[in-house]
């Protein structure tokens, strides 16, 4: 059976998208886990590795498009994927001919919808972020018995920083940093150690980012993902960190904010609905190129005799990047 894999990005945090529906018969859950393991390895993966495989499927809800699954490099499943779902609406809006429309994630049928491109030949989708929980048990949180964490130190980890915690789904552990602080090496420490699987803080893990205010709705976010390390961004880190910059440093509801990160730049707008927030992401769907490989090759990680067919795409996004300031 032969299978096709999609390079794309979003803001450089970078997937390929297989396709469940195209193939002969599904993958099962040890192959979805080892295919991602084998062509996401930055090392021997196919055409540099990834930070996970998107899989699309069909959809079983009604008005809904199709399915979205992450599976982190690690082969962990995560319940979402901000700078993912972009793509992937980029992805069911070529395959359907639609621009607004649902996708199924693990939580939630969230709307994505076609944006105006951030820039010349950008192609640029949106999404929503949403459901949005402080609770601890929502983000698998043990920590000094709190049911929530808004704005605490933890002790263990630093005594100068505060974080707080926030899933969106996801797990998210954010913290407002100085300059220095959000290069330095802090990030990887703590994130690292939240992520050994032996902390008792989050035994499942947990997103960590570091945020530093640029402007008045203007931040950077530098992110440590659980399941895959640094990444370039992560859209629902940079979600989340929108919804903590609104919530405690004074950002603004319903106006847009400017998202900068080491791949790039996205832009986020933050809502209140009644009692519950959620976020809607606006940023790039880059389709990098693709390959077609059979699946005994994939499941082996045999990359020797793939032809990896580049979009052309690459260099209006490094452009893009080029023209931030
Ligand atoms: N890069 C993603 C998040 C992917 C999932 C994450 N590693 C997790 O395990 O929660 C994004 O753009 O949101």
């Amino acid at each position: 059976m032969d299978v096709t894999l999609t390079k794309v990005h979003g803001s450089e945090n970078d997937f390929f998208i297989l396709d469940q529906t195209k193939l002969a018969h599904r993958l099962t859950e040890a192959e979805l886990k080892q295919a991602t393991q084998q062509v996401t390895d930055r090392e021997n993966g196919l055409a540099g590795g990834a930070d996970g495989v998107l899989y699309v499927d069909d959809s079983s809800h009604p008005q809904v498009s199709g399915k979205m699954r992450v599976i982190n490099a690690d082969g962990s499943e995560a319940s979402m994927c901000g700078n993912g779902i972009r793509t992937v609406a980029r992805y069911l809006s070529e395959q359907k001919q639609q621009t607004n429309f649902k996708i199924e994630t693990m939580y939630a049928d969230l709307n994505v919808k076609q944006a105006q491109d951030l820039a010349p030949q950008v192609k640029t989708f949106q999404a929503e972020i949403s459901p949005v929980s402080f609770a601890a048990a929502d983000l698998g949180m043990h920590v000094a018995n709190l049911p929530e964490l808004h704005h605490t130190k933890i002790p263990a980890l630093s005594k100068t920083l505060n974080f707080t915690a926030v899933a969106v789904p996801n797990p998210h552990l954010i913290s407002f940093v100085d300059h220095e602080t959000l290069l330095g090496p802090e990030l990887g420490r703590i994130a690292g150690y939240l992520n050994d699987g032996q902390n008792p803080y989050f035994p499942d893990g947990v997103n960590v980012s570091f945020v530093e205010v640029l402007g008045q709705n203007h931040i950077f976010v530098r992110t440590f993902e659980r399941g895959v390390g640094f990444t370039n961004a992560c859209g629902t880190g940079m979600s989340a960190a929108s919804l903590v910059y609104v919530l405690e440093q004074g950002g603004d509801f319903e106006q847009l904010i400017t998202v900068r990160n080491p791949g790039g730049m996205v832009k986020t707008l933050v809502h209140q609905t009644d009692n519950t927030y959620w976020m809607e992401l606006i940023g790039n769907a880059t389709f990098v190129g693709k390959a077609t490989l059979s699946l005994t090759a994939l499941l082996a990680g045999d990359f020797s005799q793939v032809k990896f067919k580049i979009s052309g795409e690459q260099p209006a996004y490094q452009e893009f990047v080029n023209s931030l300031e």
